[in-house]
């Protein structure tokens, strides 16, 4: 019998499989994303070895969370750019590098955590 409370879950479950390929995608393929990535676990065993609170590691997962997620978007959004437009055109340009702007609004905003995080520790 067909129930329709099966059908949305299988249409979120169908969701979550190519959001998590779409993960996989750029933490292989996109070398940003590695880089970041890299760093995300750098700091994780950073944060355990300082003995970091569970405010501090609130606060560094957002950091976290914020860079992937701006720098993923980004990577989408040259994708997307590269895809529709191939050639050089000044309006690709600009929109690329606001693009990339947001990610690093998130990236300094992060380090600014960091600061916040670990300067005390070292003083
Ligand atoms: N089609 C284009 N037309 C005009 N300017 C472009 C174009 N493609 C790239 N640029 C310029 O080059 C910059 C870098 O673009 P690109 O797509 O190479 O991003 P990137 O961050 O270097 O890429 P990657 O993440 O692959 O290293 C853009 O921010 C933009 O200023």
């Amino acid at each position: 019998m067909k129930n329709s409370n099966d059908n949305f879950l299988i249409g979120r479950l169908r969701s979550l499989k190519f959001a998590l390929k779409g993960m996989l995608l750029l933490i292989t393929t996109e070398h940003s994303i590695m880089v970041q990535f890299f760093i995300a676990i750098v700091m994780t065993f950073v944060g355990y070895f300082m003995e970091i609170s569970s405010l501090e590691w609130m606060f560094q997962w957002l950091a976290i969370g914020l860079v992937l997620v701006a720098e993923s978007l980004n990577t989408a959004i040259e994708k997307l750019l590269d895809f529709i437009h191939p050639a050089y055109n000044k309006r690709i340009g600009f929109i690329k590098d606001i693009s990339a702007g947001a990610a690093t609004f998130a990236a300094i905003i992060a380090i600014f955590i960091g600061i916040i995080i670990y300067m005390p520790k070292f003083l």
